[in-house]
Order: structure tokens, then sequence, then C-alpha cells
């Protein structure tokens, strides 16, 4: 059985000329949290569309907890919630009874209800008519008629979007503890990095249709190297003694940079310019929001 629960080979989408998703190879792991990063337009919605078999893809493959999803739709599509676009609801009526209203047509026990609630913290609320529910409600909402099916693998578009800080806590701890406590695999997409960056295991990055990364977050962040601006005297002699022994130095402005390693620690760098007068020295961390700008050539905010 393959550790993976999405698996998708060459997916691609094309509207018209354009390429929305090009050739993409997910690979999601069983029971974690993927986090599917991209700016406006990369091609997460039309993705997540095609995983849902909401669309079809031009070519290429989608295996869904093992099996083809082109060959078996609807045994597959039983054991996955969704929420695309933002939850559909009656604003009338109340949590409890739009989820009776899914509970009839899926022929599922009404007597779950309350627990769906309480997992989504809207117990306190559930007799209230929706049309008054905050964003993160109406959201929570969303998520409890995706769940309610008892689903293996929960597929989220954007479900922190437009969402104030304590929202967006909210749905991050609920993420979590569906993940750790009920074993769902979550996989949720977001433009933003730092929404998903403390929660999600696994990232996959798209741009322009194609998926530019896609590793867990560890590695993500290994990529993330810390600098040591130095200032100098005889900076071109600097320069030259650090290159030779196997720095990765620039000389900028007057300045050197140097990327630190484990070969070439602050220790190490300190010890090659023993014999420089040395007038200034500030380590700079490469954030994660820094390791997206290289990789996608924008700001932390795809
Ligand atoms: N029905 C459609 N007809 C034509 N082009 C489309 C259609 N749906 C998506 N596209 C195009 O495909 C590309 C990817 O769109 P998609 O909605 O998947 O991006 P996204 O990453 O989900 O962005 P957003 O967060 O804005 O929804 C965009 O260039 C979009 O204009």
């Amino acid at each position: 059985m393959s550790e993976y629960i999405i698996e998708t080979d060459g997916l691609t989408r094309r509207y018209g000329q354009h390429v929305s998703v090009d050739h993409i190879n997910l690979r999601v792991p069983k029971g974690k949290i993927y986090g599917f990063l991209g700016a406006n337009g990369a091609g997460k919605t039309t993705t997540i569309r095609m995983l849902l078999s909401l669309i079809r893809g031009d070519e290429g493959s989608i295996r869904i907890m093992g099996q083809s999803l082109q060959r078996d739709r609807e045994k597959i599509l039983r054991n996955v919630g969704s929420l695309v676009e933002g939850p559909s609801y009656y604003g009338h009526l109340s949590a409890y009874k739009n989820l009776k209203i899914i509970c009839m047509l899926l022929d599922l026990p009404e007597k779950d209800i309350d627990e769906f609630l309480d997992i989504v913290r809207l117990s306190p609320f559930a007799r209230q008519t929706v049309k008054g529910y905050s964003l993160g409600m109406k959201q929570r909402l969303g998520i409890a008629q995706a769940l309610i099916r008892r689903p293996k693998l929960l597929i989220l578009d954007e479900p922190m979007n437009g969402l104030d800080p304590a929202g967006i806590q909210e749905i991050r701890n609920l993420m979590l503890s569906l993940c750790h406590q009920q074993g769902i695999t979550i996989f949720l997409s977001s433009h933003i990095l730092s929404e998903i960056q403390t929660i999600a295991d696994e990232i996959g990055i798209i741009q322009n249709g194609r998926l530019i990364f896609q590793d867990s977050i560890q590695e993500l962040e290994k990529k993330s190297t810390t600098r040591l601006l130095v200032r100098i005297e005889n900076q071109q002699e600097a320069f030259r003694v650090l290159s030779a022994a196997g720095a990765d130095v620039v000389l900028q402005e007057g300045e050197l940079l140097i990327s630190l390693s484990d070969e070439i620690d602050q220790a190490r760098v300190f010890n090659i310019l023993q014999s420089f007068s040395i007038q200034h020295m500030q380590e700079l961390t490469v954030s994660l929001e820094d390791i997206f700008l290289n990789l996608t050539g924008m700001d932390g905010s795809l």
C-alpha cells in the first residue's frame, strides 16, 4: 500500500492556450497536514477541483487512497470531505438544521450531529441561524459539513481566507486536532505562508501551474542559511582568503557576505580572519519568507 493518500502524475489542465496546471506530481503523505501554497491564479483551485473530480484533467492521472480517481470516483469520494471556494449553507437555518439536511441527503445518522458541532466548537451557537455567524463560524460549519461523512481525507481550499487572526488560530487548532486525534489527512491550500507554516508537515508550492517545491517543512527550513555580514579592512584580501578556505562568500558594497555551513561556521570565519581588523560583524538569518522570495521571486505573501 502506498504511503501517499494523494498521488498525481503529470496532472495538467488547460484553459484555451493557458496551462493552469502543468504536469504536477503531487505526493501527499497519509496522516499528515499538506500545505498547498501559491499566489492567486497559481493553479490551486484548479488542482483541487480536479482532485475532487469537479473538473477533468487534460493529461495525467490521479490516485487517491491507492485507487484511480478516473476508475473508482464514487468509492473514493465517499471518503473525502471538502470545502472549496467557501461553505454553502442555508442562512435562515441553524447550524444544526444545516447539518441535518446533509445527514438526510447522505443517509447519515442524525445522532452524530452534536459530536461534529462540538469538534468545530459551534455547539453553543448550534440553534442560532447561520446568517448571524461570523466568517470564521461559517467556515467551521463548512468544515463540519465536510467532516460529517467521517472522511479519511479532508481537502480544503483556502479555509483561512478572510479570517481574522483569532479565526485563523481556531482553524489551525482544528486542523491539528483532526489530523493528530482523528488521523485525518488534511490537504489545504493557502496563498499566505505564515498561515500554514506552523501546522503543515509537508509543503507543495505551485507557481504558474508548476509545482516548484514539494517536501517537508524541515527540508524547506534547511534551505534557510545564516549569513554573516562583515565590514573589514582590506576586504579584497579577506575575500581571497575566505574563498581559498572554501567559504561561500560575496563582496558587495564594501562588505563581505558569508553563508555559514557546518564546515564554515562562525568560529571558523573568526579563525580565518584573525589577522584582519574586523570593524563590524552582523548575523543575518534567512527566514522562511526569504526562502519563498528566492523560490518564487515574490515576497513572503505569495
Ligand atoms: N474556468 C476557467 N476558465 C478560464 N480560465 C480559468 C478557469 N479557471 C481557472 N482559470 C485560470 O487558471 C489559472 C489558475 O486559476 P486557479 O483558480 O486555479 O488559481 P488559484 O491558485 O486557485 O488562485 P485563487 O487563489 O485566485 O483562486 C488562472 O490563470 C485562471 O485565470
